[in-house]
């Protein structure tokens, strides 16, 4: 395939200033400010309900905001995806029936202003082998990457995915994400909401948390995580296979402990301040065996941070 981008050096891919768009009383975006730039692979993440999807689609021109200003390279979304800026891929809307997966392709590759080959768009989404079956005749998994196909009919600058990989297996999951990689190294933007949070810290440069319509963090994976505070702390206690309650019950006192689970001998807990409980755990004249102290996964983190935000809320 050949590519062209066209960017400006100091162009931002995509810019939100202050946009703030309600359904009814249901403040979705609240006020969002973000960029994304060039050749950058972001997750955007946040709870069911968080305003993900209305960010995508406030970017995409599918909804207007209400108040404040979204600019793809430079100008509207809507100018931005005439001139073939921008590949979407969305979990909503079915497929046209009744044609081929060549033929739809085919039609995406036609309506493209820079499109690719059909035949380079349907081995680019490993979809060569489907190329004649029926679209209404495909998995969930082979319609997701005929999706994938028909967002990457030619040579966009952005690409927005949503949920992209539901529904794939692993080794389609695989492809995917490198094929989307190969995008990224391209100079394109990919920006993909999900809730594979595992996903995000292996694919992301960059994670922003979404919270009730609002940023509730930007960084990479490893910022996010070291910003929950949180570490964990696992080790095994011989104390506990004898059954000694004094130990059990020291365990319960241990100083920053946010959540504690006692299995057996093996105890796990996570902890605002690990070497202070570590510290104190000593101090009681237990012997940790096994010990492991750990960042947060990404997905622990992401609760910790959202768990935090609904506190202060409530
Ligand atoms: N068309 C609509 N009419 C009314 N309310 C809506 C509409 N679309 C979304 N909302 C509300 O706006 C808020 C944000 O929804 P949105 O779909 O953007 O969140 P999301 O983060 O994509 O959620 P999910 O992870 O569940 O897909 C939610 O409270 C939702 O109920």
């Amino acid at each position: 395939m050949t590519t062209t981008v066209t960017t400006p050096a100091d162009a931002d891919a995509v810019r939100f200033d202050a946009v703030t768009k309600s359904y009814g009383d249901v403040r979705a975006v609240d006020g969002l400010s973000l960029t994304l730039r060039p050749g950058e692979t972001v997750a955007l993440l946040g709870p069911n309900g968080a305003g993900k999807s209305t960010t995508l689609d406030l970017l995409l021109g599918l909804k207007r905001p209400d108040s404040g200003t979204v600019g793809v390279f430079g100008t509207g979304p809507r100018e931005a995806i005439a001139a073939g800026r921008v590949g979407a891929m969305l979990q909503s809307g079915g497929l046209m029936d009744e044609v081929s997966v060549r033929e739809l392709v085919r039609l995406a590759c036609a309506l493209h202003p820079r499109p690719y080959r059909v035949h380079d768009v349907l081995a680019h989404a490993g979809i060569t082998q489907l190329a004649d079956r029926r679209v209404d005749k495909l998995s969930g998994g082979q319609e997701q990457r005929v999706r994938f196909a028909l967002a990457t009919a030619g040579a966009n600058d952005i690409i927005v995915l949503d949920e992209p990989t539901t529904g794939m297996d692993v080794s389609a999951r695989q492809a995917f994400w490198a094929t989307m990689r190969e995008q990224a190294d391209q100079g394109r933007a990919v920006l993909f909401a999900t809730h594979y949070l595992e996903e995000a810290d292996a694919i992301a440069d960059r994670v922003l948390v979404l919270h009730r319509g609002r940023l509730l963090a930007d960084g990479t994976a490893a910022e996010i995580k070291a910003r929950a505070g949180a570490r964990k702390v696992s080790f095994d206690l011989d104390e506990l296979r004898a059954g000694d309650g004094g130990a059990a019950a020291g365990l319960r006192r241990l100083p920053f402990v946010t959540a504690l689970d006692v299995s057996g001998h093996t105890v796990r807990l996570q902890s605002a301040d690990a070497d202070a409980t570590v510290h104190a755990l000593y101090g009681l004249g237990l012997y940790p065996r096994n010990l492991e102290v750990a960042d947060l996964g990404l997905e622990q983190a992401f609760v910790a941070i959202t768990a935090a935000e609904e506190a202060k809320a409530a």
